[in-house]
């Protein structure tokens, strides 16, 4: 169940789907097969492949993620949903741009589109905190996320006047976010004194500043204490509850089986399955691809709330991330 939380204006003008039966009657009919269409896709790709010398990190043949519903992407390291998430997000170029790539967001071309313009058609993406950001304020990271910006250009930003008569405005909202992720009495704080749970919290709150229409997470539960993860998953939910579309990237499964309604599967660059999140971890395509390598993992258990399950979520992803920092450094 997600925590009752004050909606933002906008997105509660949205209209969400906060009845499970209602997003399960939805997807009913979606066909459980990589590329399926989808009722009503906010997001649609085409043919997007990125390669980086030899190795194909990313080859979406066609991919839609369906409006006002939690969607995981998961799969092994290296699977290329970073790769993925920079592309859609204009951060980075396809090797098929000009040659078939195409991708739309509510009904919006951003093939050519940079990340700035991607970010104003409302598919916003958080960000980790830099070091500049770490340097300033909560409230000043706040103050920057209404741009709609990220990383180095942010902090530079913040010596243009450029708030006008909304300063007044775009300051309340920050509050009232602020608020509603129990960062308030942290505001005068330098975001770089967060715990790892509050950063993410914050990377959250100043990712709603702009109003998405879609947020998209990059591990969210990433370093998160137990006692956050439930509050960061009640966030979550509640923002798809009010009409916010969802696109995540996460390695802990019992993560993904309790938050998502719908999970796509990549596996060396391609998607490879799509499903509910029983079906697909039941799906001998993602055991084989993914799972395997995790088969102690207990998949079948939804008891995410539990202090034995947070625990082991915790453990899990200091294991994955200790293991990604040794690669990097090898
Ligand atoms: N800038 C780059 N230069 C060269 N290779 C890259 C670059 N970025 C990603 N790759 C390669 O592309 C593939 C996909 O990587 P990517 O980080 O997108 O996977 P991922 O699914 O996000 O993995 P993880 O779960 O470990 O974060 C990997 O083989 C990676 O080494």
């Amino acid at each position: 169940m997600s925590e009752s939380l004050a909606p933002t204006t906008t997105t509660a003008a949205r209209g969400g789907m906060a009845d499970p039966a209602e997003r399960q009657r939805l997807m009913s009919g979606v066909d459980e097969e990589p590329g399926s269409a989808k009722p009503d896709a906010i997001l649609k790709v085409d043919n997007i492949v990125r390669q980086f010398g030899g190795i194909t990190a990313v080859d979406v043949g066609h991919l839609e993620v369906q409006r006002g519903l939690i969607t995981a992407l998961i799969g092994p390291n290296g699977a290329g949903k970073t790769t993925f998430f920079n592309l859609i997000t204009g951060f980075d170029r396809p090797t098929t741009a000009g040659k078939g790539a195409h991708w739309s967001f509510d009904g919006a071309t951003l093939d050519r589109t940079s990340a700035s313009r991607v970010a104003k058609s409302g598919m916003v993406r958080t960000f980790q905190l830099t070091k500049a950001l770490s340097r300033m304020t909560v409230m000043d990271n706040m103050m920057l996320g209404a741009q709609n910006q990220e990383g180095e250009k942010l902090a530079k930003s913040l010596f243009r006047p450029f708030w006008g008569n909304q300063e007044k405005q775009v300051e309340e909202k920050a509050v009232s976010l602020l608020e509603r992720f129990k960062l308030l009495e942290k505001r005068t704080d330098y975001a770089g004194s967060l715990s790892g749970g509050q950063r993410k919290l914050l990377e959250m709150a100043r990712a709603l500043m702009s109003d998405p229409k879609m947020i998209m997470l990059d591990e969210p539960m990433a370093g998160v204490n137990p006692a956050l993860t439930q509050s960061l998953l009640g966030h979550i939910q509640s923002l798809r509850d009010e009409g916010t579309t969802v696109l995540f990237v996460e390695h802990d499964m019992h993560v993904v089986r309790h938050i998502s309604d719908w999970v796509v599967v990549m596996a060396e660059g391609r998607i490879v399955a799509e499903g509910p999140a029983d079906t697909v971890m039941s799906n001998q395509a993602v055991i084989d691809a993914y799972l395997g390598a995790h088969h102690d993992t207990d998949l079948g258990s939804d008891e995410v709330l539990s202090e034995e399950s947070l625990t082991q979520i915790e453990q899990e992803v200091a294991a994955e991330q200790a293991h990604r920092e040794e690669e990097h450094r090898s």
